[in-house]
This record gives structure tokens, sequence and C-alpha cells, in this order.
């Protein structure tokens, strides 16, 4: 894929209205070139009056309009600038919320799939392709115009001399790119790796802080990201060396190139007497010139050097956008849920994790899952929950087939609790109440009562009000499980899904945990629970044991 291939993709995948304000924004930035050509024109009209008129009435009128035009021309640059910053910033954020939502909108085996440090390392793209790429086109579509229109006037003053002039200056610089080329795509694609291998790297020490502290690897986990982090500084060191260096080239060698025109102009008739207001025109040009010309260049560079950069956004960009969508009406629930032969295999596994599973269970069931590691209780959990789809046969809720297009309108009967939970660093009551902008109190309440958190709801600072810390981090693990469990209970679904939610629950816990299954089950709630522990099994209606992916 060519940087401009991609950053096609970019641009596509603006929504509408973005892509409606950054043409508006690439037609002002052009209009702007003109109008700056358009009082440089004027400008050099206005010195060739006086030359050739000195002390006609005409005069302090010209001299006038003149002022007034470098006035207006001065409001125009501020409204440019002030134009250019909002609706390249606009298009920044636009871009890094699409972003986010390709991320959203992925299902759940690509997620899983996925690294972690890709969702973040995007948001580090986004903000590149905004300063490495967008800013500088824009900036070199307005120069691109003056330069031109510069470029025009030399060729009417004189042609052969402007045409040897700028044929001179367009071979320096292609040759120049030549010249930096490789590095900077080679800069730019370690520039790529880099960003997301550092928040990785980041990522990793924060996570294993324990193991890295009892381990005492803290100092091999400094080397590391120092490693990650040099090579990146010295990418970025080579990339700014490759980006200036075509300027360095051009305006030495260009001088000797403006030399061999004026010693080939001088050759002319007239000699160097004739030729020298071509070469008072040629080098005002080329004085003005040569700066437009290395802010096209640098953006032709900079396209390049973020070729890396734009290819991942792109790809990420090319994923389906999140459904927006208001939530479809629950789907209803009444009979029970059926896997009719079902079999499913990761994507890249050669065995199945579940093969030729027939199961049913009732509505208000309470069934027990149990196997040991690996026997595929956790992809089951899954493939009810319509997080998986089954790679063969397939799954009714009471007597529909659970088609792709369901799958969200069933999710709203389900509540699922993990072994490991997310925990949001936010308030005890916030965790609860997870994502609902008016917490129900009442049901907060009775949550905190079902799972036993009413001791430690009371012992806190500020009860509910209490902040838990990063990922929970202010809680203990089996305090964490009940919150855990205290955000199922809040939503009223009549499909609960424990997956090992209770290993880290001491037998009073447990016993607490236990009696709050009771009453749900008492109000029709079907409960499908993974444990390990028999205590656990107690009161199951059913117990269902898997072994190596099937029904034992
Ligand atoms: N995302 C994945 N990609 C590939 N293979 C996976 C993935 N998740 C699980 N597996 C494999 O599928 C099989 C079943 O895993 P699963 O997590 O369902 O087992 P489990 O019975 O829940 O185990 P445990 O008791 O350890 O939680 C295992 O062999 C596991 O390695």
């Amino acid at each position: 894929m060519t940087p401009l291939t991609s950053l096609r993709l970019v641009l596509a995948a603006l929504p509408a209205d973005g892509q409606r304000r950054l043409w508006l924004l690439a037609l002002a930035t052009i209009a702007g070139g003109l109008f700056e050509f358009a009082l440089l024109a004027a400008l050099v009209a206005l010195i060739r009056d006086w030359l050739d008129g000195a002390g006609s009435g005409t005069d302090g009128l010209a001299a006038l309009l003149f002022v007034a035009a470098a006035l207006a021309a001065g409001a125009i640059r501020y409204a440019l600038l002030t134009l250019t910053q909002r609706l390249a910033f606009d298009t920044g954020h636009r871009l890094i919320v699409a972003v986010q939502r390709r991320v959203l909108g992925r299902d759940w085996p690509t997620h899983v799939a996925a690294r972690t440090s890709g969702p973040l390392a995007a948001i580090e793209y986004s903000e590149q392709w905004l300063y490495s790429v967008l800013l500088p086109l824009l900036q070199a579509a307005g120069a691109a115009v003056l330069a031109l229109g510069i470029l025009a006037g030399l060729l009417w003053f004189d042609a052969p001399a402007a045409l040897a002039a700028a044929g001179l200056l367009t071979l320096l610089f292609l040759a120049s790119n030549l010249l930096v080329r490789g590095s900077l795509k080679q800069a730019g694609d370690e520039l790529g790796d880099g960003f997301e291998n550092r928040i990785a790297a980041v990522q990793e020490n924060v996570g294993a802080m324990r193991e890295l502290i009892l381990s005492g690897a803290r100092g091999q986990a400094a080397e590391r990201f120092r490693r990650i982090d040099r090579r990146m500084a010295e990418a970025r060191t080579r990339l700014l060396i490759a980006t200036g260096l075509p300027r360095i080239l051009v305006e030495s060698v260009g001088l000797v190139a403006l030399a061999l025109v004026a010693w080939w102009l001088a050759g002319r008739e007239g000699g160097i007497a004739a030729a020298l207001p071509t070469l008072a025109a040629l080098g005002l040009g080329a004085q003005r010139l040569l700066p437009l010309l290395q802010v096209v260049n640098l953006s032709v560079n900079a396209l390049t050097a973020t070729g890396a950069i734009q290819k991942r956004m792109a790809a990420l960009l090319a994923e389906p956008d999140l459904d927006l969508s208001p939530p479809p009406p629950t789907l209803p629930f009444a009979t029970g849920i059926g896997l009719e032969e079902v079999s499913f295999t990761y994507p890249g596994r050669d065995q199945p994790a579940l093969a030729g599973i027939d199961l049913h269970i009732r509505r208000g069931e309470r069934v027990a899952l149990v196997g040991p590691n690996g026997s595929g209780k956790s992809t089951l959990a899954d493939l009810v929950m319509g997080l998986l789809q089954p790679s063969h046969g397939r799954l009714l809720i009471d007597s529909t087939p659970l088609s792709r297009e369901l799958i969200p309108a069933w999710q709203r009967n389900v509540a699922h609790v993990p072994q490991a939970p997310f925990v949001a660093d936010t308030t005890l009551l916030a965790n609860i109440a997870f994502m609902d902008p008016e917490p129900d109190r009442r049901r907060v309440d009775e949550a905190v009562r079902l799972t036993g958190l009413e001791d430690l709801v009371a012992a806190l600072p500020d009860g509910l009000a209490t902040r838990v810390g990063d990922r929970g981090q202010l809680l203990s693990g089996g305090q964490r499980q009940r919150l855990a469990l205290a955000r199922a209970l809040y939503q009223p679904a009549p499909l609960l899904i424990l997956d090992e939610a209770t290993s880290a629950l001491d037998p009073g816990s447990e016993a607490h945990v236990l009696r709050a299954l009771d009453r749900l089950q008492e109000r029709g709630t079907t409960i499908l629970l993974i444990a390990h522990r028999e205590t656990m099994l107690a009161g199951c209606d059913r117990i269902v044991r898997l072994e190596s992916g099937r029904l034992a």
C-alpha cells in the first residue's frame, strides 16, 4: 500500500461532514495562496509603475491601495490561521474518535486476539498523523499555489532563464528526495513499531509490578524499556536529519545552480549588464520560492516517513464501525437455552475447544459447569452469551435460533461475572451501577445487601462514594469479586453466568453469595455457574461435566 493509498483510506474513514470541512479547509488554504500571490504581483506592478513614471499623480493612490491590500492580507492570513487550526484539529479529533469507535466495534474474538497496546498506540498514530501529515499537507497546498504563481511571473519575465533555474531546482529536489527516501521509510517503520512496543512495555511493567519487585527484575524491565525508547529516539533523529537534508542540499547546491544560470545568462547577447534585471528577478524569486518549495517537499517526505503509521491507521479504520443505533428490544427468554450439536474451534487451533455439545438449560434452572482446566467451560459460557458463535451446530433461545443479528437483543438478558473482573477507577457506587448515568439507589443497596458488601461499605470512610483505585487495587481480591457480583445483580438480567466468580471468597462470604443465588432463583433467574469448589455446587439443580471439550 503506497502512502497515498493509505492517506486516501484514512481520509475516507472520516465522517461525511468531517470530509466536507477538510475540503473547505483545502480550498481556503489554496485561496490564501492565491491571495498572497495576487498581493506579491501587485507589489511588483507598483514598484514597476514607480520606476516607470516616478512623480506621476497616481503614485499616492496606488500606494494607498497597496497599504489597504497589505492590511487586508494580514486580516486574511489571521482568518486562515484560525480556520486552519480549528478545522485541522477538528479533523484530528474526528479521526481519534473514529479509531476508538472501530476499537469498540470489534467483536469478542477480534478483541481477544488483538494486542492491548494497539488501541493506545492508535491514539498516538492519530496525533502523529495530524501533525506530520495533515498540517504539512495543508501548508503545502497553499505554498504550492503561491510557488506556481511566482514561477509563472518569472516565466513571463524571462522564460528561458526561469525554466533553466526551475528545472535545476526540481532536479535537485528530486535527487535529494531519492537520497533520503530509504532512510525516511526505514525510520518511519521503526517509529511505527516503536509506539506500540513502548506502550506494551509500560503496560507490562505496570501490570507485572508485584512479580518484578519480588523477582528483583525491575532493573531488567527498565533496561528493556530503555532499549525500546532508545531505538525510537534514534529513529526519530534519523527521520529529522533525513527530513532536513534536502533543504540543506537544495540551498547550498541551489546557489551553485543559480550561479550556473547567471554564467549562462552573462554569455547571452548584451552580456552581464543585460542579464542584471533577470538575475535580480531570479534572486528575488528564488528567495521567496525556496522556502515554499521546502514546505511542499517536507509534506512529500512526511508522507513517506509516516507510511507505516498511516498503513496501521488505514487498517484499523477499515474495521467495521461501531453500530450506534439504539439497543434492540430484549429477546424473549421464557423456556430455556438449547445447544444442538455445538462445536467450536478457536482460530488458528487444530483441536476444537468444544465438540458435539447437546445441552438444554431450562429457564429458572441453576446449572453448574465443572471440569478440568482447559476442558472448555469458559468457551461454552462465551457461546451461551453470544460472545462466540458456534463453528458447527446452533444455539436456540426458547425455540428461536440465535442468529448473529439477534445477539445484541439476546445479550440484554445476560449478566456475567468473570473470575478476574474489571473494576473501574471510580467509586463503589459507580462500579456497581456501571455505565448507568442515573444509578438507582434502591437497586444498588439491594445488590450490596445480597453480596454481603454492607460491612465493607459501613467501614469505608465515604461509604459507597469511596473510590476503589485503579483496577480496584484498594480492595481485596474477595471484595473485588463481590463488587463484580453486585454489579451483575444490579442489572435485573434473567440469565446470570458466574465464571469462577467466587473463587476468592471466604466460606462466610461464599455462604452469603449462595443465599443470594437462592433468592435470585426464587425470582426466576437462570444461573449457569462454573466452579471448581464443591461448596458452590450445593443448591444446583444439575451438574454438567466437560472433559476435553465434550460432555462427560
Ligand atoms: N482465545 C483463545 N484462542 C485460542 N485458544 C483458546 C482461547 N481461549 C481458550 N482457548 C483454548 O480453548 C480450550 C478451552 O479453554 P477454556 O478457557 O474454555 O477452558 P476452561 O474449562 O474454562 O478452563 P479453566 O478451568 O482453566 O478456566 C483450552 O485448550 C484453551 O487453551
